[in-house]
């Protein structure tokens, strides 16, 4: 159908498309009752010229909706999907169709209803009820001015049983309305928990539990793909690997918890001191490594500087007063003659333990 379709259909939002749609299978229910109205124009119940004007009606009403819809100005309404406008014109055309009419309502009225069950796809009960009553009362107006103007037309036990099966259609369509709308908000409820679900589990992948920054294998990922982009444009790109002293002792002597609330507060530092392109990632236990890409290896000693300057000369709130941090810092430029990355991070390893000495 899509294939067929494609040039009526907008393709850039799945919404638009549907609505879109939507509105072509209401379009071709139309054409079917214009084709039907042929045929009552050959057994004399229509005039060749009120068959014209109805088939403008409904070309002008559809080529209007059309446009708007394709325009995407339908988007500026509180309904986009046009489903009230759309029904409202429908009741319209009906009572005007059943007015020029001089006999064999029934069979269009069928046809009718079907375009009007289309509002079951998108108004609520409350909605479908007061549309339901509208059809009802442009019947209702258009037999009583037959009855009034050609009163020869009109059959009174015919109209009026027309009015009763017309008049079901507001309980039955208010329910498959208000049926549908339920489904719609537990689609829509479904949809917002597995995007929710979908997040949840991104998180997981790449995300450090303790600290929220990034897991060893989404930094490593990160400084792969970064390697790449860096040979690519020919821009310099640096790693900082920085390791808490000690942190063993910190355990030991003020507990675990304390140990996981620094390992967090050291990571909201960092956080705070890289810019949104670095990657930050917790490489070990109490290990950290720091993507920066377009930095050549001065800058990056600058950085590494701030960077144990925020763990060594400020106080943790979860130790004693007197009580310091201690840290050691690796630099490592990434070269054209690195294999991998391996290569990087032991180097900026080497480079950490030599400062150490
Ligand atoms: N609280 C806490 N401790 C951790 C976590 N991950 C690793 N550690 C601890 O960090 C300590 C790291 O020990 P080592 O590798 O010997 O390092 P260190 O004690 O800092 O020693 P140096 O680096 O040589 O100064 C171990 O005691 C680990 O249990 C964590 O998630 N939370």
């Amino acid at each position: 159908m899509n294939a067929s379709l494609g040039p009526l259909l907008p393709t850039e939002d799945p919404r638009q498309s549907l609505r879109v749609r939507r509105f072509l299978l209401a379009a071709t229910v139309y054409a079917l009752t214009v084709a039907l109205m042929g045929l009552y124009v050959r057994q004399g119940l229509l005039s060749s010229q009120e068959w014209q004007l109805l088939s403008l009606v409904i070309l002008l009403v559809n080529a209007g909706l059309y446009a708007l819809l394709r325009s995407g100005r339908n988007e500026r309404f509180g309904d986009p999907s046009l489903t009230g406008v759309q029904m409202f014109l429908v009741c319209l055309i009906m009572g005007l169709t059943m007015y020029l009419l001089d006999g064999g309502r029934g069979g269009l009225l069928l046809l009718f209803l079907v375009l009007l069950m289309f509002g079951v796809l998108r108004l609520n009960a409350r909605q479908f009820t007061a549309l339901g009553g509208f059809a009802l009362l442009c019947y209702a107006i258009a037999v009583g001015a037959v009855w009034q103007q050609r009163p020869e037309d009109f059959n009174a036990q015919v109209e009026l049983l027309h009015l009763v099966a017309l008049s079901t259609l507001v309980p039955c369509g208010g329910f498959f309305a208000s049926h549908i709308s339920r489904l719609r908000r537990l689609l829509r409820e479904r949809q917002i928990d597995l995007q929710r679900a979908r997040e949840e589990v991104h998180d997981l992948r790449v995300l450090d539990p303790l600290t929220g920054i990034s897991n060893r294998s989404a930094i490593i990922a990160f400084l792969d793909q970064e390697r790449q982009r860096a040979e690519r444009l020919g821009q310099p790109l640096s790693v900082l690997l920085l390791d808490l002293r000690q942190f063993k002792r910190i355990n030991r002597e003020f507990g675990h918890r304390t140990g996981d609330e620094i390992l967090r507060e050291v990571a909201r530092r960092f956080r705070r001191c890289v810019r949104d392109i670095d990657g930050l990632g917790r490489y070990g236990g109490e290990e950290f490594l720091i993507v920066l890409p377009d930095t050549p290896e001065e800058d990056a000693r600058q950085l590494g500087g701030r960077l144990t300057e925020c763990v060594q000369g400020q106080r943790f709130p979860q130790l004693p007063a007197r009580q310091r941090m201690r840290c050691t810092m690796g630099i490592s430029a990434v070269l054209e003659s690195d294999q991998d990355i391996w290569q990087v991070i032991e180097r900026a390893r080497a480079d950490s333990e030599s400062a150490e000495t």
